[in-house]
C-alpha cells in the first residue's frame, strides 16, 4: 500500500518557524528552502565565507589611506598590533586606562573577542623603572592571530617576565593597553614551574610524541606533582585576569596547551561565558595521553568549553577517543557528550594573513633584500629552512639530510646553501640547551668537510629576522626544506608558498606536520626520520622541471591565499556562536513539575490535539524481576498501568484528539499491548508507523542499511554471555544490549567496554549511531531518533486522518533516552537565525520533499529499498498545502517521565502521574 502524502506547510508559533524535512537526520528540521536562506550548518559556513570574500574584496577597492594602515604595524607605528581598520584609529579614540581596559567605542559594532595565549603578541624588554620596548613574539600562533581583523580583539597574556614590583607592572600594564594587550603577571617560581616545567618540559614532548621525561631527571623541588600545581594556579591567574575584563557577551578564545584548565575555571565562575579552546599543537594518539599522570583532569577541564578546535582531523580524532576509552564518555560525530552535555569538538586549519607577505614584496626595503640576497648567493640554488631551535622541527634530521645529498651529489656542491634559521626558543630548558650544542656541532663538521676557503654549504643563523628581511629570503628561496618530526600545522611552509609567486620554488614538506594535509597537494613530502628519502628528495627538488614546478606551486599558492587566518578566525567565532546557541536548546534543565489545571484547560480550548506518549516506564509497571532466571528476563514483556485502559480509550475514541505511542519497542510489542484501541503506533523509534485501523508502513529514510547488524550482535552475544542477567534485544532497526537487571557496578564497567568494541571496532566507520542509556547501549542506524521520524510521523498522520485544522495542542510524555529527547524540542520555536542575509521571515515553511512512504507489505515483498514506481514522489516545492500545526507556545507540554534532568519543559515524577493527567483530561473529552 502506497501512500500519497501531500506537501504541507507547518505554521509553527506564528514566528519562528521549524521546517520538515524527510530526510531523517539529526536537525534536519532546521533546514529551510527559503531561497537565500542557508540550509545547513555546511551550507551557512560556505556563505558566510563568500561574505566575508565578498567584504574583503570590497574592503580591498577602498581608498588607500584606510590601506595604509594595515602596513603600519608591520613596522609597529599603528596604534595596536592588530591589523584592521580600528587599529589604524589613534590611540585615544580608545581610552587607555592604566589597567589596561580600552573602554568600548561606542560606534564600534565588532564583536569584542578576548584571545587567551600564553605568549602576547608583544614581547616585553624592561629598559628602566617603568619604561619598555615591546617587540613582535615569534611564533605560529602570534603570525596567525596578527592577521585576525574582524573582531573588537583584546589579547590576555603572559608578558613573558618576571615583573614583581608595582611601578612595573602598572607602567607594562599601560605600555601593553596601548597594543591592545593586557599582562597576566606570574611570580618568578610559578613561571619556571608552569611554562618552562608543565608546559614546554612535559606537555610539549607528549604532544609531539617525544614521551614523557624521566620523574628523576626532574629536580627535587621540580616534580610532576609541583608542575602540575603551578600549571593550575597559573591557569588560575589567566581566569582571574580575564574575569576582570569580561563583559557579558564577549567571546572568550583560550589558546593552546598552556591553557587547559583555563575552560573549566572560567565556566565554574560565570556559566554562561562563551568559551572556545584551540590547540595549535597535535593531540596526540590516546595511547600517548594516558601515559600523563593528570590524563583526566586535564580532558574534563578542556571539555568544560563549548567549542575544541584542531588543525586537523586526526588531532580531533584522537581527542576524542581519548575522551572515550580514558573517561569513558560517548563519542559522536558532533564532539563528546557527558550526561546529555555536547562539548562541541571540530577542526578547523590554520592559515595565514597571505595579503600581508604578498604585498609586502612589493615594499622598497623588502626589495632592496631580494636584491642583496640575490648578489650575495648568485650562481647558487637557495634552500631555506626557518624553524623555531626546537626538537620538535627536526633541524639535525634535515642537516643530517642535507649532507647525504651533498655527498651523493658532489656536483652539486658549490651549486647550493643551505640557510638555517634557527630562531632561539625556551632557552631556559635543558633539553633545548642541549639541542642547541648538538646543531652547531653537525653544522660545524658538515661546514668543516665541504666548505672552501670562501663559501659554506649551510648558512646556521640562530636569531630571528625581521618581517622584511624574512620575506626577502622567501622570495629568493629555491626549495623550502620543513622537516618537523611533529607539528602542529607549521606556518612557515605557507608563508613561503605565499612569497613565491614569481619563483615557484619547490616545498620539501614533513609528512608529521599538520600543514602536509592541506599543501600535500602541491609539495614533497618526506619521512624526516628517513634520511634517505630526504636526500633524494632535495635532488629531485633541485632538479624539478619548471612546468612541474608550477603546477605544485598553483595547487598550494591557491590553498594558502584561499584559507586564511582570517577566515579561520571567523569560522571558528562564528562556529562557537552557533554551538551555543544549539546547545541552548539542547541543554537539559531540571523540568519544573507539570502544571496540570494549565494542561487540562488549554486543552479543553483547542479542536486539533495530539497526545504523543512513549511506552516504557511512560504508561508501564516496573517489570518484577526478582527470583527470576536469566533466561525468563529476557522474556519479559511491558505491562500497562492497570488504570490507564479507561482514560486512554476515551481519549483514543475523541474526534478532536490524536493519541499516538511512540516507542523504541518492536511492532509486535505496539500490536499486543494497542491493537484494540484507535490510535497511532509508531515502533521501533518512529521507523515504523500504523494506524489502528490500518497496516504498518515504514517511514524509514531510503539511506538507512542494517548490514552492521551482525557485527553487532557478535559484540552483544559476547557481552551477554559475560554479564550475568543481561540480555540483548534485536529490532529491525537497531540493536540493545540491557543490563539494568545485572549487578549495576559490574553492568557499567561492562558498558564501558562494550563502547569500546563499538566505537574502535569493525563497525567504527559506519553510519551507525551508539546510544547510551542509563542501563542500556544501543546501536542504531544514524539519525535514526524520534524527533527525527516526527516530521515524517506527522505528514502520515494529517494526510490519513485528512485533517482540515492544523494542530493547535501537543502533550508529548515519555521516559525518552536524551539521544530522543530532540522529539521535545521538535515542537519548540526556532531560535532566531543570526546569518545577515537570513531575515526572520514569519511565514509557513513548508517541506520540501515530503515523501510518498511505501508500504511495510510492499517493502517486504521487494526487499529492495530502492526509489521504484510508486513509492517516492516528491511535489513541486512552492506550492502550498494545508498547514499542519499552528501551536501557541503555551499549548505545548513536553513532559519527562521521572528524569532529573531533560530538554523537556516539565516533569511527571512516576507513571502514576501519567495516568493520573490522562483521566483528568479524558474528562473532558
Ligand atoms: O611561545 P613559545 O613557547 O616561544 O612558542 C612559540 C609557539 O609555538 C607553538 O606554535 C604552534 O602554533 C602554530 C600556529 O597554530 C603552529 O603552526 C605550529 O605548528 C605550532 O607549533 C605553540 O603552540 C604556541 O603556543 C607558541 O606560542
Ligand atoms: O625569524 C623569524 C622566524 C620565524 N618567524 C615566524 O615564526 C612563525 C613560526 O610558525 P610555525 O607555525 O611555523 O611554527 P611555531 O614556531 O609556531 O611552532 C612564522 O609565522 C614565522 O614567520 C618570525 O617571525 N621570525
Amino acid at each position: 500500500m502506497a501512500i500519497a502524502s501531500q506537501e504541507m506547510c507547518i505554521l509553527h508559533n506564528k514566528s519562528h518557524l521549524a521546517l520538515l524535512q524527510t530526510d531523517g537526520m539529526p536537525g534536519s528540521k532546521y533546514k529551510s528552502n527559503i531561497p537565500g536562506r542557508p540550509r545547513t550548518r555546511l551550507e551557512r559556513l560556505l556563505r558566510e565565507r563568500e561574505l566575508r570574500k565578498f567584504s574583503k574584496s570590497f574592503n580591498d577597492e577602498l581608498p588607500s589611506s584606510t590601506q595604509d594602515s594595515l602596513e603600519q604595524s608591520d613596522s609597529g607605528t599603528s596604534s595596536g598590533v592588530f591589523h584592521g581598520e580600528d587599529s589604524s584609529e589613534p590611540t585615544s579614540k580608545a581610552t587607555a586606562s592604566y589597567d589596561g581596559c580600552e573602554h568600548n567605542d561606542p560606534q564600534s559594532t565588532k564583536l569584542r573577542l578576548l584571545v587567551v595565549a600564553n605568549r602576547l603578541p608583544v614581547s616585553a624588554i624592561r629598559l628602566g623603572e617603568d619604561s619598555w620596548k615591546l617587540d613582535i613574539s615569534v611564533g605560529g600562533l602570534v603570525s596567525a592571530l596578527l592577521g585576525v581583523k574582524e573582531f573588537e580583539t583584546r589579547w590576555i597574556g603572559w608578558a613573558g617576565l618576571n615583573v614583581p614590583d608595582e611601578i612595573g607592572q602598572k607602567s607594562l600594564t599601560q605600555a601593553l593597553a596601548e597594543q591592545r594587550c593586557i599582562p597576566v603577571f606570574l611570580e618568578e617560581e610559578t613561571a619556571q614551574q608552569y611554562y618552562n616545567g608543565y608546559c614546554n618540559n612535559i606537555l610539549w614532548p607528549l604532544f609531539h610524541y617525544l614521551g614523557l621525561p624521566q620523574e628523576d631527571r626532574l629536580a627535587t623541588t621540580r616534580t610532576f606533582q609541583s608542575q602540575f600545581d603551578a600549571y593550575k594556579k597559573a591557569n588560575q591567574l589567566f581566569a582571574d585576569v580575564v574575569l576582570q575584563h569580561y563583559e557579558e557577551g564577549d567571546v572568550v578564545w583560550c589558546h593552546d596547551y598552556h591553557l587547559m584548565f583555563l575552560p573549566k575555571y572560567l565556566k565554574e565562575r560565570n556559566r554562561t561565558m562563551k568559551v572556545g579552546w584551540f590547540l595549535h599543537t597535535p593531540f596526540p594518539s590516546s595511547e600517548i595521553h594516558r601515559t600523563l599522570p593528570s590524563r583526566s583532569e586535564l580532558l574534563r577541564s578542556i571539555l568544560a568549553a563549548d567549542l575544541i578546535g584542531f588543525h586537523t582531523y586526526d588531532y580531533g580524532r584522537h581527542f576524542v577517543s581519548a575522551c572515550t576509552r580514558i573517561l569513558g564518555l560517548e563519542g559522536t560525530p558532533e564532539g563528546v557528550e557527558d550526561q546529555g552535555k555536547l562539548t562541541r569538538v571540530a577542526t578547523f586549519p590554520i592559515g595565514i594573513d597571505s595579503d600581508r607577505f604578498i604585498k609586502a614584496l612589493e615594499l622598497p626595503e623588502v626589495q632592496y633584500h631580494i636584491k642583496d640576497l640575490k648578489e650575495r648567493f648568485a650562481g647558487r640554488k637557495v634552500m631555506l629552512g626557518v624553524d623555531r631551535l626546537d626538537m620538535i622541527k627536526g633541524i639535525p634530521q634535515k642537516i643530517l639530510a642535507f649532507e647525504k645529498f651533498l655527498e651523493e651529489n658532489p656536483i652539486w656542491r658549490n651549486k647550493v646553501v643551505l640557510v638555517q634559521i634557527a630562531v632561539p626558543t625556551r632557552t631556559n630548558v635543558p633539553e633545548y640547551q642541549k639541542l642547541t650544542s648538538h646543531v652547531h656541532e653537525i653544522v660545524g663538521r658538515i661546514n668543516g668537510r665541504f666548505g672552501t676557503l670562501t663559501d659554506v654549504p649551510i648558512h646556521h643563523l640562530d636569531c630571528s629576522l625581521e618581517f622584511h628581511e624574512l620575506c626577502a629570503l622567501y622570495a629568493v628561496t629555491d626549495v623550502a626544506l620543513v622537516t618537523s618530526l611533529r607539528d602542529g600545522m607549521n606556518l612557515v611552509s605557507y608563508e613561503f608558498v605565499a612569497c613565491q609567486a614569481s619563483k615557484k620554488g619547490v616545498l620539501i614538506l614533513s609528512e608529521f606536520a599538520g600543514a602536509a594535509q592541506s599543501l600535500g597537494a602541491g609539495a614533497i613530502l618526506v619521512n624526516p626520520w628517513n634520511i634517505t628519502e630526504v636526500a633524494s628528495s632535495i635532488s629531485y627538488a633541485l632538479n624539478m622541471p619548471a612546468d612541474e614546478r608550477e603546477i605544485r606551486h598553483h595547487h598550494n599558492f591557491k590553498h594558502v591565499t584561499s584559507h586564511t587566518s582570517q577566515e579561520w578566525a571567523a569560522t571558528f567565532v562564528s562556529e562557537l556562536n552557533d554551538t551555543i546557541v544549539e546547545s541552548k536548546l539542547r541543554t537539559r534543565q531540571i523540568p519544573q513539575p507539570l502544571p496540570f489545571e494549565v494542561a487540562v484547560e488549554r486543552y479543553t480550548h483547542c479542536n486539533n490535539r495530539l497526545i504523543i506518549l512513549g511506552l516504557n516506564a511512560t504508561l508501564t509497571e516496573p517489570a518484577e524481576t526478582l527470583g527470576r532466571k536469566d533466561s525468563q528476563i529476557k522474556e519479559l514483556k511491558p505491562k500497562l498501568r492497570p488504570g490507564l485502559h479507561e482514560p486512554l480509550r476515551k481519549l483514543c475514541d475523541d474526534p478532536k484528539t490524536t493519541v499516538l505511542v511512540l516507542s523504541g519497542s518492536r511492532r509486535s510489542v505496539l500490536d499486543d499491548n494497542f491493537g484494540d484501541y484507535s490510535l497511532w503506533l509508531a515502533a521501533e523509534n518512529g521507523m515504523f508507523l500504523r494506524s489502528t485501523k490500518g497496516e504498518w508502513i515504514t517511514t524509514m529514510p531510503e539511506s538507512i542499511t542494517t548490514e552492521w547488524v551482525d557485527s553487532v550482535k557478535h559484540v552483544f552475544e559476547y557481552f551477554t554471555e559475560r554479564t550475568p542477567r543481561s540480555h540483548f534485544e534485536h529490532r529491525e532497526t537497531s540493536l540493545i544490549w540491557n543490563y539494568k537487571y545485572s549487578d549495576l557496578e559490574f553492568g557499567r564497567l561492562q558498558a564501558r567496554d562494550v563502547l569500546q568494541h563499538l566505537w574502535t571496532g569493525p563497525i567504527s566507520n559506519a553510519a551507525l549511531d551508539v546510544v547510551r542509556g542509563s542501563r542500556s547501549v544501543e546501536v542504531r542506524c544514524f539519525g535514526a531518533t524520534k524527533g527525527a521520524a516526527m516530521d515524517r510521523i506527522l505528514g502520515e498522520v494529517v494526510l490519513q486522518k485528512g485533517m482540515k485544522e492544523p494542530i493547535d495542542y501537543v502533550l508529548c510524555i515519555g521516559h525518552f533516552l536524551p539521544k530522543d529527547e530532540d522529539i521535545y524540542t521538535f515542537f519548540e520555536p526556532e531560535p532566531p537565525s543570526k546569518t545577515p542575509s537570513s531575515p526572520q521571515v514569519p511565514t509557513p515553511i513548508r517541506t520540501s520533499h515530503l515523501r510518498r512512504q511505501r508500504s511495510l507489505s510492499n517493502m517486504e515483498q521487494n526487499t529492495s529499498y530502492s526509489i521504484g514506481e510508486g513509492v517516492l514522489q516528491s511535489r513541486v516545492t512552492d506550492q502550498e498545502g494545508p498547514y499542519v500545526l499552528d501551536l501557541p507556545p503555551d499549548n505545548y507540554f513536553s513532559c519527562t517521565v521521572a528524569r532529573e534532568r531533560s530538554s523537556s519543559r516539565y516533569l511527571l515524577r512516576s507513571s502514576d502521574e501519567v495516568v493520573e493527567l490522562l483521566r483528568e483530561l479524558s474528562d473532558h473529552c
